[in-house]
């Protein structure tokens, strides 16, 4: 454990009590996390309790999963090494409250059981709103002040869903035993709260509990560890404040900011940064208004902060200056991102289609993309789950949920095997989108589920509907193949991941170009104080060695004077792929006389 800090060191030896740890961006908080839990399990000895690591990312709890497997073996075998579990905190209520015991609480004669959101039977779900009615799956509940109170999103605004109304909804879907992600929380607390016997017996198989990104714990999460801190669980929180860009969730940081003021919570900050180099900490500093240090020398090669302006619909001039920036900045493609806010935006740049076909055909085509495109199997696997259950005749409600979640039962079991075979396998499943989209992989596709479903049938006594012509009708597939040409040519501009920055959210990356509106740039400029101005935060913090961050040409004048003030440095986009030579000119490019403007 040499290679922790003092600071970092602190954390993991401090006594077992609550502790709240406050640090800064790229400060080690995993490296933190993982030896303070060694640690703990390492004193508990051969106590009885468990230890729980929860964080919000099955990216951030496969990390822990790894880092602790590697440390645990120096525990003597004695110490209850496997007496620890690493989740997410929405998979530790799941399975230790909500599936085993959240049914006496829905009053459900069966197990409670996850929904995507998009299987049929939730069409008789809805809650009106003042334009159309809105599926469950869009209801959402945080506690204001202690109080229950229920919304929903549209674009961007909160809008209040009637009390009664969606109590009487909740209750309703509640019997079914069925949940989304939001009503788990929901359901979770309440079932701790009429269940005395659950919340002392969960507080003591868990007495003490760490939480890693705590300035994303909501409302309602909140509620639930408060819960627990009331029967005994001793709770650590550690997290960034200027990292919360979960507000519109329900989650606004206080929880961790306001922890140590707490009777017995001690107080720790971690001040070094790891990630970036010093003049890009320097501009986080200057941005959130902390003093951390950097702990990495200044790179030889170029590096630092810029901003740059694009025009409309022309963000491709700046992707190919940036990647000219990245190779004189020695940058790893494949550790580099092109980051936006929103999901939409971050869709157009990647070139993402919009979706073709109608009804069912239109999910197995979004599957094929997701399979071919984006090589999210998951993703697709979840899609053509959906789909080919929408296309069985009254099949039980549960049955997308006993195919995608973990399921004990050996037929659920089976039952996702094949659908999973389906979903991999071109030559006998979900055809190519490679394939002319309205003939060959329409027919294709046809052919296939005919022959999955008489599988179905015999397999597991899965009827099929009656009218599968009309559900798997040929409209609105264009004829040509579902992917596009330019997705088959592999062009050099896609090998540059393009995501939102809730996404990196976590990560480190050796360049970032952050491509904004003006706005965003505002707020990114302002500060900390904002949501959007946090977002920004994240985005400009993921960076090691290159931060970009691109404004509306038409917002440069504006912008340009505070950028300046920020320590940023302006470079032009009309930059033509240069040797290596330029590289030492890049690194200098700073002020009004270097910029190229387009
Ligand atoms: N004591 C240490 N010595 C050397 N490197 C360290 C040390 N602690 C952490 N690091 C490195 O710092 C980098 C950033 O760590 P990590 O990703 O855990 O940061 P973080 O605190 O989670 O940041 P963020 O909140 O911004 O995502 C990692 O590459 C990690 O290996």
């Amino acid at each position: 454990m040499s290679d922790l800090t003092i600071e970092q060191q602190n954390v993991v030896d401090a006594p077992m009590v609550p502790l709240c740890v406050i640090a800064c961006a790229g400060s080690g908080k995993t490296k933190t996390a993982v030896h303070r839990l060694v640690r703990m399990r390492s004193n508990l000895g051969a106590a009885r309790g468990r230890v729980a690591l929860l964080s919000f990312s099955n990216v951030a709890v496969d990390t822990f999963r790894k880092a602790y497997d590697d440390l645990a073996s120096s525990l003597p075998s004695g110490a209850g090494r496997s007496r620890v579990d690493i989740d997410t905190l929405d998979g530790f209520i799941t399975t230790h409250i909500v599936r085993s015991h959240g049914h006496r609480t829905m009053k459900s004669p069966r197990a409670a059981y996850l929904v995507t959101g998009d299987e049929a039977f939730l069409d008789g779900f809805k809650f009106p709103t003042a334009t159309f009615p809105q599926s469950i799956k869009a209801l959402n509940l945080a506690f204001v002040s202690g109080k229950e109170v229920f919304f929903h999103l549209f674009n961007d605004q909160i809008y209040p869903i009637d009390d009664f109304f969606a109590r009487k909804l909740i209750a309703r879907l509640g019997c079914t035993g069925a949940y989304t992600h939001d009503l788990g929380r929901y359901w979770a607390y309440r079932a701790l709260k009429e269940q005395p016997k659950l919340l002392a017996a969960l507080a003591r198989r868990y007495p003490h509990i760490v939480i890693d990104e705590a300035q994303d714990i909501g409302s309602v999460h909140q509620a639930i560890l408060e819960l627990l801190i009331g029967a005994g669980s001793c709770v650590t929180l550690i997290g960034d404040p200027n990292q919360g860009i979960y507000e519109f969730a329900g989650a606004d940081g206080k929880f961790l900011t306001d922890y140590h003021q707490r009777p017995g919570v001690q107080q720790h900050s971690l001040q070094k940064n790891f990630r970036s180099a010093p003049n890009i900490v320097e501009l986080a500093n200057s941005l959130c208004g902390r003093g951390d240090v950097a702990e990495r020398p200044a790179p030889t090669v170029p590096h630092g902060a810029f901003f740059t302006g694009y025009k409309r619909d022309q963000h491709h001039h700046v992707f190919t200056a940036f990647q000219v920036a990245m190779s004189a900045a020695g940058s790893d493609a494949k550790g580099s991102a092109i980051l936006c806010r929103a999901k939409k935006l971050a869709g157009t740049m990647r070139g993402d289609d919009a979706p073709v076909g109608q009804g069912i055909v239109k999910a197995f085509a979004a599957a094929a993309m997701l399979r071919d495109r984006r090589k999210d199997f998951l993703k697709a696997f979840q899609r053509v789950a959906v789909a080919v259950v929408a296309l069985l005749d009254n099949s039980p409600h549960s049955l997308v949920s006993q195919i995608t979640q973990l399921s004990s039962s050996p037929a659920d079991r089976e039952l996702r095997k094949a659908i999973w075979a389906f979903t991999r396998d071109k030559a006998t499943g979900l055809p190519s989108s490679h394939l002319i989209a309205d003939k060959d992989w329409h027919a294709q596709l046809l052919a296939h589920i005919k022959v999955l479903l008489a599988n179905l049938e015999s397999d597991f006594g899965l009827k099929q509907v009656t009218n599968l012509g009309n559900k798997l009708a040929k409209k609105a597939l264009p004829s040509t193949p579902l992917i596009s040409a330019e997705d088959l040519a592999d062009s050099n501009a896609k090998a540059l991941r393009i995501d939102t920055v809730h996404k990196a959210k976590g990560e480190s990356m050796d360049a970032v170009l952050y491509i904004t509106t003006k706005e965003h740039a505002q707020a990114l400029l302002n500060g900390v104080s904002t949501e959007v101005g946090r977002i920004g935060y994240v985005a400009a913090t993921r960076a090691r060695d290159l931060l970009w961050v691109a404004v509306p040409h038409n917002s440069l004048k504006d912008l340009r004077p505070q950028f300046l003030a920020r320590g940023f440095k302006e470079v032009g986009t009309a930059v033509t792929p240069a040797p290596a030579s330029t590289a030492k000119s890049m690194s200098d490019m700073g002020g009004r006389n270097a910029v190229t403007d387009d």
